[in-house]
């Protein structure tokens, strides 16, 4: 793949952006195009190379810890027959984190990549540490992972959680060396896994390869905007082409996504993955931060889902650029359940905006970029309705529209075998007749919401954004 160019934000200095002003504010988001939204027009929002895979050496001790999390390898604390010696081997890792120094991160806000990959190793670290923990105990995360992860969220603006930026936009390398701007869908790897599973794996590189099929989406958006600009009958037309084109993207993510069947066991994933997700919302025991209290500027975080590909930018930009955002996510429609341990203030927002709040903040401004934008495609497809062109356009529109309410279908099928399904047959084995025990009742997402009402409604409400 190309370098950087020597004038991408990511390949500055940080401090740069420091300058006078706040890192949020310095870069231009005048244009679709910038690369300072950091999406890029050869791998969207995955970087546009492999993302470090090691901290510079003073932070040796967090990769360490890590690496030996994976190779003892870690258990999950409350996982059936578990031995002493697994007990023994996991507390003994445990303490190591306890005893860590806690190290200063100030040379580290120097890089922008450098700052996501301790994200990535502080959040990896934190939740080997809380899943491994004995059910019984309570979870508090110790200083050495607290005050520095605080300190780097309060870099990135991100939450002290694991996100999908963590698992599949910052944790990938390629498997053969390549010189393709774009890496081909079969030549990408997981750097870092909880389990060691190829299930685990490929459920991670599934949504990596939606991510790199999308660059064609983000591109005919791009296309579209500027044509919206012109907005005479020839810009009308390329439109219309864009949006069939854009229809057939989107029929193509539904396919990737129907491959995660093929590398993932639906039980594999629930019982031995899935559960080292959990965020602080869909376990049953609160999260306590020890070094909470060692800076003023620290505060409990209002939000600690856990990972989940609603955090994916891509499909949020699909139905913010469709205008579908307004039905499928709608302020109503916020996922949260009435129990989630989220804010009272975040359980109130919609489930989009919730999401925004996990993803890398250059693209949370993109999608707000997006929700600006002053030509929206579906006002123009609807004044255009009954005109010689508009007919055709309305149709294209649709099509689109369609296809991703055909994602969505299958994207419930995929919820279906993987969660609903197996939470049954746990109930089951367990002589339950309902899931209550298993999981809760309703059965909730790793975004800690409603999850069955929640994904259904949103897929009925893209069905309703047709055009008539
Ligand atoms: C085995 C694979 C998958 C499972 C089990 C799964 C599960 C879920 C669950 C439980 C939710 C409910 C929200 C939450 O609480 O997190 C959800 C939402 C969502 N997921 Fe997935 N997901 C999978 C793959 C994907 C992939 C690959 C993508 C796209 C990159 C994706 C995109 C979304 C989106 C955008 C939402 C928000 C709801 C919507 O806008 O339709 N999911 N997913």
């Amino acid at each position: 793949m190309d370098a950087l160019p020597p004038d991408h934000f990511l390949a500055l200095s940080r401090l740069d952006a420091f300058l006078g002003t706040s890192a949020e504010t310095v870069y231009d988001t005048s244009t679709l195009a910038a690369h300072d939204f950091d999406v890029d027009n050869r791998t969207g929002f995955m970087p546009p190379q492999a993302p470090p895979g090691r901290l510079p050496a003073d932070w040796e001790a967090w990769e360490l810890l890590l690496d030996s999390a994976i190779a003892d390898p870690l258990q999950l604390g409350d996982k059936p027959g578990l031995s002493d010696a697994d007990k023994r081997r996991s507390e003994a890792w445990r303490t190591s984190v306890r005893e860590l120094p806690v190290i200063p991160i100030t040379s580290l806000l120097r890089s922008e990549t450098d700052l996501r990959r301790a994200h990535v190793v502080l959040a990896w670290t934190m939740h080997f540490y809380i899943h491994s923990l004995p059910p019984d105990v309570p979870v508090v995360v110790p200083a050495p992972l607290t005050i520095p992860l605080f300190q780097i969220c309060a870099q990135l603006k991100l939450p002290p959680v694991l996100t999908y930026s963590d698992t599949v936009l910052y944790n990938w390398k390629l498997k053969a060396p390549s010189s393709k701007a774009t890496p081909d869908l079969d030549n990408l790897q997981s750097r870092t896994l909880f389990t060691g599973t190829r299930d685990e794996e490929e459920f991670y590189l599934t949504s990596a390869r939606m991510e790199l099929r999308g660059v064609e989406a983000l591109d005919l958006m791009r296309g579209t905007m500027d044509e919206a600009f012109v907005g005479d009958d020839l810009a009308m037309r390329r439109i219309t082409t864009y949006l069939t084109r854009l229809a057939s993207v989107i029929d193509d993510l539904k396919t990737i996504i129907a491959g995660v069947r093929q590398g993932c066991e639906p039980m594999v994933f629930y019982n031995d993955i899935r559960p080292w997700f959990r965020g602080a919302d869909s376990g049953k025991r609160p999260w306590a931060f020890e070094g909470l209290d060692s800076d003023p500027s620290f505060e409990y975080p209002a939000e600690l889902s856990g990972p989940s590909a609603g955090q994916s930018s891509l499909i949020h930009a699909l139905d913010m650029f469709l205008g579908v955002d307004e039905f499928s996510h709608a302020s109503g429609l916020t996922g949260a359940s009435s129990s989630s341990s989220s804010s009272e203030t975040t359980k109130k927002s919609a489930f989009l905006v919730r999401m925004q709040l996990y993803m890398p903040r250059h693209h949370r401004n993109f999608l707000n970029h997006l929700a600006a934008n002053p030509r929206p495609l579906r006002e123009i497809v609807s004044t255009r309705v009954g005109e010689e062109i508009g007919d055709e356009l309305r149709q294209a529109y649709n099509g689109a529209v369609g296809a991703l309410k055909r994602f969505r279908d299958y994207h419930i099928s995929i919820v279906t075998s993987y969660i609903i399904q197996p939470a049954r047959r746990v109930a089951e084995t367990q002589g339950q007749t309902d899931l209550t025990g298993a999981e809760e009742v309703p059965l909730k997402g790793t975004g800690g919401t409603d999850l069955a009402r929640f994904l259904k409604a949103v897929r009925d409400r893209t069905a309703a954004a047709v055009i008539p």
